[in-house]
């Protein structure tokens, strides 16, 4: 059954005023990498192996099983395809299941390449490659995950023998969290504290075998298993996050990963010529990927929210004549186009991201190591800004689909489970700002030492036009100025940095000013993270863009994503003098009009993502608009609705009713 509501969408595509086929180039990043996500994204679309629409029903054994069938086909289908790496990383992203295999590609082959020598990487890599041994990534412990300086696990050098022995000296030492450890993995890079001559010379990845290759047992000295159910219906249940405790577990000198610290066959500790940090050049890596993926789980919540509220509709008409899309009342449009705006936001910082990635390494490699702070504070603090804003943003879409949103078929509720963690793995979201915010406290004492600030904290080398500039907005159109919209986020960002630098220093110690102040600092952290965004996306849309309408749309979501930050975060505008009440409410005007320009593209503007209806796996965000056929098959497919008279009628229902009656007669 086709209902009206399908209508609806052709509708609004016909209404778009930019050429969308271009869009969908902009949005992939190159044509290249669209041709090769399309056909991924229909490889997976097509194959009934890669179904996902029973996953919320599913217990725990059988999911986790439905996984393991489904990453092994990922393998099977990768080698018989032949796909090459960039290929087989868009499969595995389109099956769309946390899965053992996302940490053995995202976390285990890095570490080894990013920290293992040569003759290391030249051993394990084609082993990690061809899968004959599967990996993950053991860092945090029952008793600490943020604080990696704390971590108890010892890896103590033995020189009789020349091996390390790994060991867990208390409960609160088990490994705790590592994804494809719990059941799966056969090796894996464990940190640990290394100790050599009775001597602790800090925190350093060994790779440890687990299980057997022939029966998967788990080796000698080593107990290992889930750690549990965690939050949502299917969800990140796909995946055997698990604990590992080691009962002096052997393994040979050379299982340490030795790029920047080596241990000879005497015990001697020699370090490289590196800053130790880099020693968490895995945690730099996988933060950096975390930023592009927040646009994707950003994006595809969007996308379900948009083409939902274009085809619902609800009061404007008293008598029963067609009423209004939901999609027009401007409420709707406050709370939906910012997080649209911001979609494309994240899309391309993180496309920035990668491009500073590579720069750092290019110059690690060449024993550069002055730009890894900045590398670091930018890695922690967009990946906390992004993870933040999406996982808020995906709760925002559900309401914003009203009841049907709160439907495991509307997608939204396993997405949210899914992707929440994101706040907390690979670095705490707070913990991570805390980082930011004391790299830009650096950078502002260092100021006052005449040193010039570099990458993204060379506006504050403007200081004295920072400190002292008060906005020339008199309209709500100087507001579509990007010197203006900079020069306001600047300016709030610096002050809020030299405030905390300032105040620190009333303290007797550093320290007890930043504990202190930390609720300032996370504040100063995200003005400076959001001034990032901003400026990127700027630079973005004063580039040539190719395609009808495209530049002219991506403007508009520029100065939402601005605009509505203004908005959000007045108090920090105001009280910092950056702008005036007046000033915020000529934004707020603008911002208005821009809600109008952006409402009739709204819906090309998420087709742009190009996301197939498996993907999306929502009844809600079809690409046909069908909402209500679909809603309706899909709770007949409920398992509740397996039979007419539910299971325990007999048993709990009709004594009941018995009982009711007898009372009734009494
Ligand atoms: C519907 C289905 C959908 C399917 C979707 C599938 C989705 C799957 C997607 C992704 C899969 C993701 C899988 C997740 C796997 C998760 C893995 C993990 O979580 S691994 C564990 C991660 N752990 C952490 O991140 C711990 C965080 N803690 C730290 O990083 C550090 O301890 C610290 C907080 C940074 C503190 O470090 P330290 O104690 O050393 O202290 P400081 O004194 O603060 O720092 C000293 C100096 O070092 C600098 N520093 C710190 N870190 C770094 C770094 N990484 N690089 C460079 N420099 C660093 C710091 O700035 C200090 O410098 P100075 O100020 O002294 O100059
Ligand atoms: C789904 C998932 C997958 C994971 N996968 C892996 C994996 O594959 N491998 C692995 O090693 N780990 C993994 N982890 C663990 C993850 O990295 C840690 O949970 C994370 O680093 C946070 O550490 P924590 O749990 O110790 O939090 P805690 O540090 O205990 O945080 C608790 C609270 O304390 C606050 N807090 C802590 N320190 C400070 C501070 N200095 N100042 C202010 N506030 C503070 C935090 O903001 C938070 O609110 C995973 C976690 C999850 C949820």
């Amino acid at each position: 059954m086709v209902v009206a509501s399908v209508d609806n969408l052709a509708d609004e595509r016909s209404k778009a005023q930019f050429d969308v086929g271009a869009m969908k180039i902009v949005w992939a990043g190159s044509k290249h990498v669209f041709d090769v996500t399309d056909r991924m994204a229909r490889i997976v679309a097509s194959d009934p192996e890669f179904r996902k629409d029973n996953r919320t029903t599913l217990g725990r054994k059988e999911l986790f099983k439905n996984t393991l069938r489904k990453m092994a086909h990922v393998v099977k289908r990768a080698n018989e395809l032949r796909l090459t790496e960039e290929e087989a990383s868009k499969l595995r992203f389109f099956v769309d299941e946390p899965g053992y295999l996302d940490l053995h590609w995202g976390m285990f082959v890095p570490a080894i390449k990013g920290q293992g020598t040569e003759e290391q990487q030249e051993k394990w890599l084609p082993l990690a490659s061809r899968m004959e041994i599967i990996g993950c990534y053991a860092q945090t412990e029952l008793g600490h995950g943020s604080n990696v300086q704390g971590l108890e696990t010892t890896a103590t050098f033995d020189p009789k023998t020349d091996e390390f022995i790994i060991h867990s000296p208390s409960l609160t030492s088990y490994k705790w969290w590592p994804g494809g450890l719990g059941k799966v993995s056969t090796h894996v890079v464990v940190y640990a504290r290394l100790v050599s001559g009775g001597q602790e010379h800090g925190i350093y990845g060994f790779i440890v075998q687990l299980r057997s290759l022939d029966d998967h047992t788990p080796l000698p000295g080593i107990i290992i298993g889930d750690i549990g159910t965690k939050f949502g219906s299917g969800a990140y249940n796909t995946m055997d996050n698990g604990f590992v405790c080691f009962n002096r577990v052997r393994i040979p000198r050379n299982h340490m990963l030795m790029r920047f610290c080596q241990v000879t066959r005497e015990g001697n500790v020699c370090l490289s010529d590196v800053p130790k940090q880099m020693v968490y050049g895995t945690m730099v890596y996988v933060r950096q990927t975390i930023v592009s993926d927040a646009s994707w789980a950003l994006s595809r919540a969007v996308c379900i929210a948009v083409r939902y509220s274009a085809i619902r509709r609800q009061f404007g008409s008293q008598d029963r004549g067609i009423e209004t899309q939901v999609l027009d009342y401007k409420t709707q449009q406050s709370r939906l186009f910012p997080l649209l705006a911001s979609a494309y936001a994240f899309r391309f910082v993180g496309e920035w991201l990668k491009w500073l990635y590579a720069d750092v390494t290019e110059r690690l490699q060449a024993n550069d190591f002055s730009t890894l702070p900045e590398a670091h504070a930018c890695t922690a603090g967009l990946k906390s800004l992004t993870t933040s804003v999406t996982a808020d943003a995906i709760e925002e879409c559900r309401k914003l689909c009203g009841g049907h949103g709160y439907l495991c078929s509307s997608g939204l509720p396993e997405l949210f489970a899914v992707y929440v963690p994101a706040c907390t793995y690979e670095g705490d979201n707070v913990v991570l700002l805390l980082q930011v915010a004391r790299f830009l406290v650096k950078t502002v004492s260092r100021l006052a030492a005449g040193k010039k600030p570099v990458g993204t904290t060379t506006y504050m080398g403007n200081a004295e036009h920072l400190m002292q500039c008060k906005s020339s907005a008199s309209s709500p159109e100087d507001w579509l100025k990007p010197s203006v919209v900079l020069e306001a986020f600047e300016a709030r960002a610096f002050r809020l940095a030299v405030a905390c630098a300032r105040d620190i220093s009333k303290f007797s110690t550093p320290e007890a000013g930043f504990a202190e102040l930390s609720i300032d600092l996370v504040e100063a952290a995200i003005a400076h993270c959001e001034v990032i965004v901003v400026s990127r996306f700027i630079e973005k849309v004063q580039q040539d863009i190719p395609g009808d309408g495209v530049k002219e749309q991506l403007q508009i979501l520029c100065f939402i994503y601005a605009l509505h930050l203004i908005h959000k975060h007045s108090g920090e505008f105001l009280s910092t003098g950056c702008i005036t009440p007046e000033q915020a409410t000529l934004a707020n005007e603008q911002l208005r009009t821009l809600y109008g320009q952006v409402r009739p593209n709204a819906v090309s503007l998420v087709d742009a993502f190009n996301y197939t209806d498996h993907y999306l796996g929502s009844a809600l965000g079809r690409y046909d608009g069908n909402v209500y056929a679909t809603l309706y098959a899909q709770a007949l497919r409920d398992p509740l609705n397996d039979t007419v008279v539910p299971d325990g009628y007999e048993e709990f229902i009709r004594p009941v009713l018995k009982q009711t009656m007898r009372l009734s007669r009494l």
